[in-house]
């Protein structure tokens, strides 16, 4: 990396976030970073603030106090809607398909950034209408093929298998052409050779598109095959953060049994730097 791309800011950062739901502290002073290319996946027990930590980045949870910056910019009182236009997007828990619509044209429906026709133009069907319609479906069909479902472009997602719906799902998100990519619990339901294949994909999408990623996962056995870096929250606090390997070292209950998690002592095995709060 240059001097100058030294400087950069990272591409998404909250500082001492804290999310309260009436007397309950969903987040508690949670800082991370999502540095540029990098994929950083979100763990913990059932109702540790995960998918709050998302949902306070794309601006459906206001911070009860705190800070979330895209690129080094506050995104206080932003909307969802504005997130495209900052290169954010996100895939949710339910899959969210319209399922009265062909797989391409619900691919179609994530180009939120693209150029519209315009209702004019499109309600009387004229050329330049024509034609961004036709250039949408040419974008949508070239993301589709990207994810392996070129095929199945004119068919009703209903027809598609969960893992496949889960591709145009992620079809859906990359067709916005996103610079940060947040997924929520994108391995929930899939069998393990379907896990291998999305945890295949997104190295390839990190390396062509230098995309970085957020993602909140359940199956920590997957989180910790595919990412850079791990964060763990439990009770909405921040536990600890590091590489994969560090993070498994500590002593956090990831999956909530009680058991412990990756048990073992905490530590720094090979020089990364991992905090344990
Ligand atoms: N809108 C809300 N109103 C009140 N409490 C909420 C709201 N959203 C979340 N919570 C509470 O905040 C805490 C964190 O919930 P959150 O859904 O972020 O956890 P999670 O780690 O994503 O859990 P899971 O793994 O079960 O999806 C939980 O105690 C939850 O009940």
């Amino acid at each position: 990396m240059t001097a100058a791309g030294s400087t950069l800011p990272p591409l998404l950062e909250l500082r001492d976030v804290r999310v309260a739901f009436g007397g309950l502290t969903a987040l508690d002073g949670v800082s991370l970073s999502v540095p540029r290319g990098r994929v950083v996946g979100v763990i913990g027990p059932a109702g540790a603030g995960k998918t709050t930590m998302l949902d306070v980045v794309c601006g459906r949870v206001r911070p009860t106090s705190g800070e979330v910056l895209v690129r080094g910019i506050s995104l206080h009182g932003h909307r969802p809607q504005q997130l495209a236009s900052l290169g954010v997007a996100r895939t949710l828990q339910r899959l969210g398909l319209f399922s009265h619509l062909t797989v391409a044209e619900n691919v179609m429906a994530g180009a939120v950034r693209m150029p519209r026709a315009g209702f004019l133009p499109t309600l009387l069907a004229l050329p330049r209408a024509d034609r961004r319609e036709r250039a949408l479906r040419a974008r949508a069909l070239a993301v589709l093929d990207r994810v392996g479902l070129a095929d199945t472009a004119d068919l009703l997602p209903g027809r598609l298998s969960h893992g496949d719906q889960k591709r145009v799902v992620l079809a859906r998100a990359l067709i916005a052409e996103p610079s940060l990519l947040l997924l929520d619990e994108p391995a929930a339901g899939l069998s393990a050779a379907e896990m291998s294949e999305l945890s295949a994909q997104l190295a390839t999408l990190r390396a062509a598109d230098a995309l970085s990623v957020m993602l909140v996962e359940h199956r920590v056995d997957f989180a910790m095959g595919l990412c850079d870096d791990v964060v763990v929250l439990d009770s909405g606090r921040l536990i600890a953060q590091g590489p994969p390997a560090v993070v498994a070292l500590g002593a956090f209950d990831a999956d909530g049994d009680g058991d412990g998690g990756g048990g073992g002592e905490a530590g720094d095995a090979d020089g990364d730097e991992v905090a344990h709060v």
